[in-house]
């Protein structure tokens, strides 16, 4: 269960509240969309679920633990090993190969399967690029380096931001239905940013962000 209670932030220098008094639930297993026009926030509500940045009220509650409770050690400790996040830069290891980057997190947890990486490398169409250097790859397959990374760890939540920003059409509607399915058959609970309808309208429950509140668009997740 990934529930948020009356979360405010508001940047210093910012007039209003970029999140204002928001609320959510959603069920463990289940998955959220959230759209909104550029600068509403999204990013912001994510790096707040993720205990990456502090709302000045209010709760963020992942499964039993209410992050600000936590001394910073064991809310990195938390993030290394429920969280999984995939970020608009992807944020990948120039100096690692596809292979090492996406076993990165998972070794550092503790729980690395081979079997389990090869199964997701080939849901994203990237298994042939096991042994590529970085450098050598497109932004759409970085993306998809940086999904499967996001996953490989069978994280409890995962967050994505944009995640089939860089991809034509066929590649994100494959990706995005890899994702989705993949949360699924796993009960990952999964919040996806997305600007594309199609990505969207795959989740449990569509919201959209919009002075600072979620409004549910579709779906049975409750929001305020
Ligand atoms: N660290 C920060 N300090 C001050 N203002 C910030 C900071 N991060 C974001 N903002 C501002 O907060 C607002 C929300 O930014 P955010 O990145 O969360 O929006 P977004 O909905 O994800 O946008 P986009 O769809 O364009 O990615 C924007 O006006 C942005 O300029």
């Amino acid at each position: 269960m990934l529930q948020l209670h009356q979360v405010t932030l508001r940047y210093s220098g910012a007039a209003t509240p970029v999140l204002d008094n928001l609320s959510l639930t959603l069920p463990a297993g289940q998955s959220a969309s959230i759209r909104g026009a550029s600068g509403c926030g999204k990013s912001t509500l994510l790096a707040v679920i993720a205990g990456l940045a502090a709302p000045d009220k209010g709760l963020v509650q992942v499964g039993d633990h209410v992050l600000s409770d936590l001394p910073p050690r064991d809310q990195d400790a938390f993030r290394r090993q429920s969280l999984g996040l995939v970020y608009q830069q992807f944020n990948l290891l120039s100096c690692f190969n596809v292979w090492d980057n996406i076993s990165f997190t998972a070794r550092l947890k503790g729980n690395y399967q081979a079997d389990y990486q090869h199964k997701l490398m080939a849901l994203m169409n990237i298994g042939h690029l096991a042994k590529a250097p970085l450098t050598q790859l497109s932004g759409g397959e970085q993306q998809r380096v940086a999904i499967c990374r996001a996953l490989n760890h069978q994280p409890a939540l995962v967050l994505a931001d944009e995640p089939t920003g860089n991809l034509d059409e066929a590649t994100s509607e494959r990706v995005a239905d890899a994702l989705y399915t993949l949360c699924r058959e796993t009960h990952t609970t999964l919040v996806v940013v997305t600007h594309s309808v199609e990505v969207a309208t795959q989740a449990d429950t569509c919201f959209r962000l919009h002075n600072g509140r979620l409004e549910t668009l579709t779906g049975n997740g409750e929001a305020q």
